[in-house]
């Protein structure tokens, strides 16, 4: 037997987050209280996909086998299919109730969900058969939350990955999920824990956001929540409301029911939008870039570039990590119009808007065409 669920199929919660942040943490603090569920534990560590089926409740085995070979590829990528099949099997030589799934620190949490919700191209298994996902967490260091924004310095080289920035990882795994432990709340002040909480809101207003010391949550905040779903994660992220223009936030049946706005105006936290139909100029929005303003944990958007009238620029930066370049073209139907929303903390609006407005390409330089563009072409 492989499950006792009606629809036969057994629930699966993803743990990811940032290096370091307790995940591990979780994962054992779940297996010692199990409240008598048996659950499956994946360990992916950035070597090979890890199940260690003796994990399954009861067991004294200790989460942490495994862990640790920081170089070969992780489940949100190269090993899809490898854990497609590894779970597969699982399924089918195991009897448990829930499946929990632990991300490496460098995972993207959308592929993994993907994986479990459509498959892999290079995979004939069907994830559906045997499994449904339902909670995705995310472990956050509260202790090194800012840091992590600010510099990526006393890094080991070993963990930089320059096509994922870290921010960009922290910024992902906070924007997609269901549930929010807000780790290491023992090392925080309550103060700068309720600023972190405020930005975190911000980001992701429908996560159920819980504060830890060493991941000790209730197991039924993230076993078989039946939270996770696909579309709503993707389509209330803070910063897609913002550019939406949807200042309400539906805290629906989520347990969120105190007054966000004033939370995150209580602790300085704010987010703002940007809207300009005239292009900015390439080298002067280039410098400004360059001269990040410090506050913004995050900012998001498209906007036009003089000199490029068809392109569709993307802008995406999570602290020190900026990205920008085309990722489409106007449609006809379109309005070409720049819009870009800031998240952070005391920010200025109009100063912020004031120093992009410097950055727009005057009419006399459109219309003479020339620039010196450094932004990538492709
Ligand atoms: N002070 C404090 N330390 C914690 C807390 N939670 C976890 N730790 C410690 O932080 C360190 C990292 O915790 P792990 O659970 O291994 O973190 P992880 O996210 O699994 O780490 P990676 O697998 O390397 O990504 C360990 O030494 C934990 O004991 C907490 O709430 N407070």
């Amino acid at each position: 037997m492989n499950s006792t669920r009606s629809d036969g199929t057994i629930p699966v919660t993803v743990v990811s987050g940032y290096l370091g942040s307790g995940k591990t943490t979780l994962v054992n603090h779940l297996l010692n209280d199990p409240q008598g569920h048996e659950i499956a534990v994946v360990v992916n560590d950035m070597g090979e996909v890890n199940i260690d089926a003796e994990l399954i409740a009861d067991s004294d085995a200790d989460a942490d086998d495994g862990v640790i070979d920081l170089s070969n590829g992780c489940i949100c990528c190269r090993l899809q299919s490898d854990l497609l099949t590894e779970v597969k099997r699982l399924a089918e030589t195991r009897s448990f109730d829930y499946l929990l799934v632990e991300a490496s620190g460098i995972s993207e949490p959308i592929p993994i969900a993907q994986t479990f919700t459509v498959g892999s191209e290079e995979s004939d298994v069907d994830p559906t058969d045997y499994y449904r996902l339902d909670t995705t967490v995310s472990v956050v260091d509260a202790y090194g939350f800012w840091k992590e924004f600010d510099v990526e310095e006393g890094l080991p080289d070993r963990m930089r990955t320059p096509d994922r920035p870290f921010a960009n990882v922290l910024v992902d795994s906070i924007e997609f999920c269901d549930v929010l432990l807000l780790n290491k709340c023992d090392m925080v002040p309550d103060e700068e824990l309720d600023r972190i909480e405020a930005i975190v809101e911000e980001l992701q207003p429908r996560a159920d956001i819980v504060r830890t010391e060493y991941s000790a949550v209730d197991p039924a905040r993230v076993l078989g929540t039946g939270r996770f779903d696909f579309e709503r994660a993707q389509r209330e992220v803070g910063w897609k409301q913002q550019l939406a223009g949807d200042h309400g936030h539906d805290h629906g049946d989520d347990g969120n029911d105190h007054d966000h706005r004033s939370t995150a105006e209580r602790h300085g936290v704010a987010s703002t939008v940007y809207r300009r139909r005239e292009p900015f100029h390439p080298g002067r929005l280039d410098a400004w870039l360059d001269d990040w303003d410090g506050n913004v944990v995050r900012a998001k958007g498209f906007f036009r570039l003089a000199g490029r009238p068809d392109a569709v620029m993307g802008l995406s930066q999570a602290g020190p990590s900026i990205q920008a370049g085309p990722i489409g073209t106007w449609d006809e139907a379109d309005d070409p119009e720049t819009r870009l929303v800031f998240i952070g903390t005391d920010l200025d609006a109009d100063a912020l808007a004031a120093s992009l407005d410097d950055c727009l390409a005057t009419a006399e330089e459109i219309a003479v065409g020339e620039f010196d563009d450094p932004f990538p072409t492709t």
